[in-house]
This record gives structure tokens, sequence and C-alpha cells, in this order.
């Protein structure tokens, strides 16, 4: 579902796209007519190019060869063809020398631009194909700018740098068209480009201090081509961070990574996201070029969309400036600490380091006393629960005595090396640590409970559309995060029952 945000002031223009890098995903064999042999699915930039923190997205999607169509887009039909772009297609197709869509035009949408069905479309029909030689790469990086710039600057950096060349060339870039459809400062709402005030709004998230990062890293590499974009005062006169910061958001909001590296998708990249299409953008490394396969039925005026991947809104925000109402992905960070004075904390923390996990599918050691959890989908302690490497963390934390750890990492050793992954043998003990789990969680949920509760209301008269937007962006994050907690929750709470009840029977 698209995030409801209230109407957009004409002052106010929409937000803009991420694009995020992470692991390579795996080839797959096309079904369609077309029989390309092998594609392989591009994805968005992410934290990944900026964190340690690596969250696992699954990003592989099955194309569904069905026949069903699209509520979103039914709901959210073409408000009307963008004027401006009207010759943005015909201009990129005759760059390219071919056709690049015949079912698909750029019209206006409550997000900013998008690609609404301009025929009939069917499941599996390829709707557009962007040959690599309209696409911007690093390699459209000008060679004597190239020649300057440390190996400290990324691609991401140099995509920025591309976009702000061309932008300064005006009418004489070869790029103009595309270059003039992209969005202005006052629709971008990544976090970034947050207020403190508005930023204040989401302290309680991890989104809160990774903003502040980011932020931080843009201002880094600004640092590091200064120097050299002061050599060409020519091109780079008068270019600000704030400039250097839109052009980075542009990048990161909508390059793809692929096995040829980061790249912007002209025409493609103004696709919309939906995060249960099955629709990626998929790159042919032998024909060249980037497509899209619709993965449900269209009607002309239909908003087609696609999926940039398998985002939280503890991602959206910060890198896409949007956030989606009900979020299945939504996760949460939380941190524990060992505390000082506990006599075992150092034995406690080079256990822990000795085993440290490796990344699990459902939550991800950030650092020892780092974790991200995902909703916890049944409460009654079927499928999911709660990340292993929280619960073993738990235990390890409730030890009290050099030889219960000990009992551990042996345990560890004689099983898959895993520190803690059973049931701790005194069911006491097992109690002791979840409901120490139990009551950290309890503590969070208030503490969102209170951010929730000191948002501005909603319907506030004199809000202006920026802030009001901006509002609910911070409102369905923490309503996101909060419902991860409940869930996680809900699993102790069911899980401690449990305990008791074995306890009970125990000491019967
Ligand atoms: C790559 S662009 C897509 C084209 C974009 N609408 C434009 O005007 O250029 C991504 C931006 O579209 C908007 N967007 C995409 N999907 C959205 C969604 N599901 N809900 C709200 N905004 C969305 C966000 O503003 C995001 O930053």
């Amino acid at each position: 579902m698209h995030s409801h945000f209230p109407g957009p002031a004409s002052s106010d223009p929409p937000p803009t796209l991420c694009t995020r890098r992470g692991r390579k995903l795996p080839k797959r064999r096309r079904t369609n007519s077309l029989s390309t042999p092998m594609l392989q699915g591009g994805h968005r930039l992410s934290k990944l190019w900026r964190s340690p923190i690596t969250p696992l997205f699954n990003l592989c999607h099955r194309l569904l060869i069905n026949f069903k169509f699209s509520s979103l887009s039914q709901a959210k039909g073409l408000d009307s063809l963008d004027e401006e772009c009207e010759e943005f297609l015909p201009w990129l197709e005759r760059k390219a020398g071919v056709e690049i869509s015949s079912v698909l035009s750029i019209g206006k949408s409550a997000y900013g631009r998008s690609l609404f069905a301009s025929e009939i479309i069917r499941t599996g029909d390829c709707i557009s194909k962007v040959p690599y030689s309209v696409q911007i790469t690093p390699d459209n990086l000008l060679p004597k700018i190239k020649a300057l710039l440390s190996n400290k600057v990324g691609t991401v950096a140099k995509l920025a740098i591309i976009l702000l060349v061309e932008q300064k060339m005006g009418q004489d870039s070869e790029w103009a068209s595309y270059i003039s459809c992209l969005p202005q400062h006052g629709e971008i709402h990544s976090t970034i480009f947050w207020s403190e005030y508005e930023l204040d709004m989401i302290r309680q998230s991890s989104v809160y201090q990774e903003t502040i990062n980011q932020k931080s890293k843009i201002e880094e590499d600004f640092a590091a081509v200064v120097p050299v974009l002061e050599q060409f005062p020519e091109i780079f006169e008068s270019i600000t961070l704030k400039d250097f910061m839109r052009a980075y958001f542009l990048v990161t909001s909508r390059a793809w990574e692929s096995t040829k590296g980061l790249s912007l998708i002209p025409f493609t990249d103004f696709m919309n996201h939906d995060g249960v299409s099955d629709s990626i953008v998929l790159f042919d490394e032998d024909k060249k070029l980037s497509e899209v396969i619709a993965d449900r039925n269209y009607v002309p005026g239909q908003e087609v969309l696609i999926n940039y991947g398998n985002f939280p809104n503890a991602t959206l925000p910060l890198d896409f400036g949007f956030t989606l109402p009900y979020n299945i992905h939504d996760q949460v960070q939380i941190h524990f600490n060992i505390p000082y004075h506990d006599c075992l904390r150092e034995m406690k923390l080079e256990l822990l380091q000795q085993h440290s996990t490796p990344k699990l599918k459902d939550a991800i050691n950030c650092s020892e006393d780092t974790f991200l959890i995902k909703e916890v989908r049944s409460p009654r302690g079927k499928g999911k629960g709660l990340p292993q490497s929280l619960r073993a963390f738990a235990r390890v934390l409730c030890c009290t005595a050099p030889e219960e750890l000990s009992d551990l990492a042996m345990e560890a050793a004689q099983m898959d090396g895993r520190l803690a992954r059973q049931p701790l043998k005194d069911s006491r003990r097992e109690l002791l640590a979840h409901e120490m789990l139990l009551s950290h969680i309890t503590h969070l949920m208030q503490k969102y409970d209170v951010a929730i509760k000191s948002l501005a209301p909603a319907n506030f008269p004199s809000m202006s559309k920026k802030f009001a937007l901006r509002r609910q962006m911070a409102h369905d994050l923490l309503t996101g995060e909060l419902r991860v907690l409940n869930s996680a929750s809900a699993w102790l709470n069911n899980y401690c029952a449990a305990l008791r009840a074995t306890i009970h029977c125990q000491s019967q």
C-alpha cells in the first residue's frame, strides 16, 4: 500500500525515491515469451553502503504468472498526464535508438511522477526495456574530474557529481530532459532534510541516529570532493553542501545496483514502490538492457508499480523519503548492555565475542548487544519466534556463576558451535532470562507510546503540508516499530506462561 500523505501542497511537491545497494541476487531464468537466457535482478542501494550493520533484505521476488489486478493502482489511477514530461519518453527513445515502452506513460500520482498503463497490460508482459547506453553510471564522469578524485570517493558521490555537472550545463546537457524531471529540494522528504524539531519526533527510533550518521557521511564525502570541484569553477561555481545532499539523495533513492555496478535508469526510475509487488528491475547482461515484467494485469490509466525491496519503515524514510502506513517488513533495533556491576561481565563479553553469531535470517546481530527484531507472527509458539541470537544473549546475561558460562561454552562446542541456542536446563533460569527480555521490551513499548502520543495532532489547523507529511511518516515509523515490539511482548508472555506452568508441574 502507498503511505497516505495528507494532500501535498502545490508548494510542497512530492518526495523522492531511494535506491539501495546490497548483496547480489541469484540469477533467475525468465519464463516469458521473450526467452532471454539469464536475467539478474537489480536492487536498490541501502544502508549497506553507509553502515556496518547489514540487514538481510530478501530481494528475490518470484514473478507470479497469474491474473490479478492491482488494487493499489485501481485506487490510485492516473491523476493527470505529466505535460512537463510528455516529451521525455520520445526523447529517451531517440537517444537509445530503440523503443523503450509502448504501454507506459509518465503521469502525476499522489507521490510525484509515476508510470501509468497507456494500454492493457497482462501479467508477464515486458513493459519497459531501457538499454544500458541510456543509463547513467560512474563511467559518465568527465575524465578530467575522475582523474583528480581520490579513491576515497565512492560511486554514489561520483554519480552525484555527474548529476551536478549535467544540471549546471542546463539545456546544453545531453541529459537535460532527464535532469529537469528530477525532484527538487521541496519535494524530498528524506529524514536527512528534516529540521531538528522534525527529527526529534523519531528520536526513539534507530532512524534518528542513522540520519545523523548519514548526514555526517555526506558531509565527509563533500569535504573530499570540494578540492576537486574547486579546480573547475566554471562547472561547479556556487555548489553548496545542500546541492550535493540533494544530488546524493537522488542517487541513493533512484539508482540500482547490479553486476554492472551502480546505475541511474531514466524512465524506470519514475516507477513508484509497492511493497507487495513481484515486479523488480531485471538486468539482461546479454542484451545490455534493464527491463521490467508486469506481475499483474493493468488497464489503461492504472499506476504501474514495482518493488524496490523488502524495506521496513526503518529504511524507507531515510533512503526513500516516504513510509508505508502498514509495512509488513517493519523491524526494530534494540540494545542490551551487560551491566558494569555484573562481576561476570568480562567473561560474558569474551564468551559472546568468541561465539559471535553468523547473520540470521530473522535477526541480525548488529553488535554483541544490538539486535534487530521483526514482527513475531505467532504468539502461540508456532512459526517464527523471537530471534535466537537475542534469546541466547539473554541466557548468557542471566548467568550468575562462571560454571554456568563454561557449561554454555561446552554445550556450544558439542552442538553447532552457536552459543546458548537451547533452553537453559534450569527452567527457572530460562524463565528469568525471558522475563528480563520482556521487561526490557515493555519498557521500550512505554517509550514508544509516549513518543507517539507526543506527536502533534494530525488535524492541527496551522500545520504546513510539509510538516503534516513528515509527522505522518514519524507516526508510521513509530507505530510500526511499536507493533513489532507488541508482537515480541505477546510471544514472550506466552513463552513465560508456558515455562511457569512447567515449573509449577515440576514442583508438584
Ligand atoms: C524513484 S522515485 C519514483 C518516481 C517519483 N515519484 C518521482 O517523482 O520522480 C521515488 C519517490 O517516489 C515516491 N514514492 C514511491 N513510492 C511511494 C509510495 N509507495 N508511497 C509514497 N511515496 C512513494 C517517494 O517520494 C519516493 O521518494
